[in-house]
């Protein structure tokens, strides 16, 4: 699914409107139709409804929401803040419609009862459209806004979000608990900082033009299930364990055995054909037991792995959780990467020793997979201001260096070496917790070792493991899933792609 900027956007609309049978105040009324069908699905008439409206489309939108809801006997209250320019077209004719007195706001003065608890505020004052930061009066009723007690719903961003970028620490922005936005992601609903005023975000489809977005370029995608399930390969019937890759992880130090015996049982979970796991001596015993469908490899010493002997001619490598960063430990990882010629993945330790030695970064064999959170990014490549720009840096490393870089987070994001970026809305903050990222290892390497090309494996590996997450949260609660409970719940994922 393409993600455009607010030019595009607007592009979209104007291509929409002059190809295909719709007007522009008609694809305002589908919109606003779409928005009052997803209210009418979620909250009952015992609400009362407070819309504020601008005086731009967006409040266009807002002023027919209004006239939706009134039509069908909500309890409406409509605002429309007061400025010095027009209604555009469109909104002039939905002002026009309405059906009931609105209250012009000069300043913050209005008045919502709060004792009502039932209350719903419909944020419509500024979207795609916003120029500026926002201030004065307009500041001041977003503010007394995010104060009130109720649920709030912004119409297609929240009102002082710009789309494209992020916020600055002091800017006033509505902040809702559910964003109802038109037929695409915005960027700013994929970046942490920007991403927590709009709540929960419902992309609703208006039927915009789907040659233009066919055709139209982008280096911005969100991994989609369809995507995803026109991927996915199902098994062969008549396949055996050699057609789905051997793969070899690499991990685990003394206390951190734990963190390779995830890896490894995410990766013969997720269907990879033969397992081996090389890790330190003390780890004998626990990974025969946790995972007795993997083989044991020596890492040569009992607490720390100082060789890697394995033929990585036809064995895919995961390398890193719970490595460590010994000096000899070191030497195996760099003589490893010296010695293989097709795509590993590296996590965790593995990247922390390469950032200590930077020009092993030229050792990470074309289109291999990096799995850094934000730290371990940054250790790699350098300090960024904010998540996007951390981002764009990422795009600029994964060309440079020809690899794909997955970085983790909230919504992380595989940057491929042509430069295209694919989010995961997948996943929850249950997977904020140690051994989660272990897992994600393990996942990728398995795809990657069953014939999905790094790309693919990458994405795949992503939404599935963010898709386990969601399942393990519904069972067992965000609060008390753990790592391993996202492995326990691959099967659901599996048996819920649509071939
Ligand atoms: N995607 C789609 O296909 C569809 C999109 N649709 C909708 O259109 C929306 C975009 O509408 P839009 O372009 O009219 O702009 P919008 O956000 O209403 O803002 C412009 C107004 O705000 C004002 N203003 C701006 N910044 C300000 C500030 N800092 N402080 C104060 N004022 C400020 C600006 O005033 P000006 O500065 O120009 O005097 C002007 O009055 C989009 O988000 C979606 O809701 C649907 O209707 C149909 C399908
Ligand atoms: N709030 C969140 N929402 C969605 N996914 C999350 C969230 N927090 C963490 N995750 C996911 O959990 C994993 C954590 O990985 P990482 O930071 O390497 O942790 P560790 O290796 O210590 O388990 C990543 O895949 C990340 O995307
Ligand atoms: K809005």
């Amino acid at each position: 699914m393409k993600v455009f900027n607010t030019s595009q956007i607007r592009q979209c609309d104007q291509y929409t409107v002059e190809n295909d049978e719709i007007s522009s105040i008609e694809l305002m009324e589908k919109a606003a139709l779409a928005c009052f069908e997803w209210i009418k699905s979620q909250f009952s008439a015992n609400y009362t409804y407070y819309v504020f409206c601008g005086k731009g489309n967006n409040g266009g939108d807002g002023l027919a929401i209004a006239r939706l809801l009134l039509e069908e006997n909500y309890k409406v209250e409509t605002f429309v803040i007061q400025s010095s320019s027009n209604f555009s077209t469109d909104a002039q004719i939905n002002f026009d419609k309405y059906p009931d007195s609105v209250s012009f706001l000069e300043n913050d003065d209005f008045e919502i009862q709060q004792e009502n608890k039932k209350i719903v505020i419909i944020d419509a004052l500024f979207g795609t459209g916003l120029n500026k930061p926002l201030e004065g009066n307009t500041q001041k009723i977003i503010q007394k806004l995010n104060h009130i007690k109720g649920k709030k719903i912004s119409i297609d961003i929240p009102s002082g979000l710009f789309s494209d970028s992020l916020p600055s620490e002091d800017q006033t922005i509505f902040k809702a608990d559910v964003t109802l936005s038109f037929q695409f992601y915005k960027r700013a609903f994929l970046h942490v900082e920007s991403a927590q005023y709009a709540g929960k975000i419902f992309i609703l489809d208006i039927g915009l033009n789907s040659k233009f977005i066919q055709d139209e370029e982008t280096n911005n995608y969100i991994i989609s299930s369809k995507s995803v399930s026109d991927n996915f390969k199902p098994r062969d019937p008549f396949s055996h364990k050699g057609n789905y890759g051997k793969v070899a992880l690499i991990g685990g130090s003394y206390g951190k055995i734990g963190s390779i015996s995830l890896s490894t049982r995410a990766a013969l979970k997720i269907g990879a054909g033969i397992v081996f796991t090389i890790a330190p001596n003390c780890g004998y015993s626990i990974l025969q037991t946790l995972a007795p469908e993997a083989m044991f490899i020596s890492g040569g010493d009992e607490k720390l792995i100082t060789e890697i002997k394995i033929s990585t001619e036809k064995t895919t490598i995961g390398i890193g959780p719970g490595l460590g960063k010994e000096k000899l430990t070191k030497v195996a990882l760099e003589e490893l990467l010296k010695s293989i010629q097709t795509p590993a993945v590296l996590d965790a330790d593995a990247l922390n020793i390469i950032s200590e030695n930077k020009s092993m970064l030229n050792l990470i064999p074309k289109n291999s997979i990096i799995t850094p959170h934000p730290v371990e990014f940054a250790r790699l490549f350098g300090d960024s201001k904010d998540s996007l720009e951390q981002c764009e840096l990422a795009r600029e490393m994964a060309k440079k260096y020809n690899i794909i870089i997955v970085l983790k987070g909230h919504r992380t994001a595989v940057l491929t070496p042509e430069g295209k970026c694919y989010y995961n809305i997948t996943g929850n903050a249950g997977m904020a917790k140690g051994g989660s990222g272990d897992i994600l290892t393990g996942m990728i390497t398995g795809l990657l070792a069953q014939g999905y090309s790094p790309q693919i494996a990458a994405q795949l590996g992503v939404y599935i493991h963010g898709k386990a997450g969601d399942y393990a949260a519904k069972k067992y609660s965000q609060e008390a899933m753990t790592a391993q409970d996202i492995i326990h719940r691959l099967p659901e994922v599996f048996l819920n792609i649509k071939k």
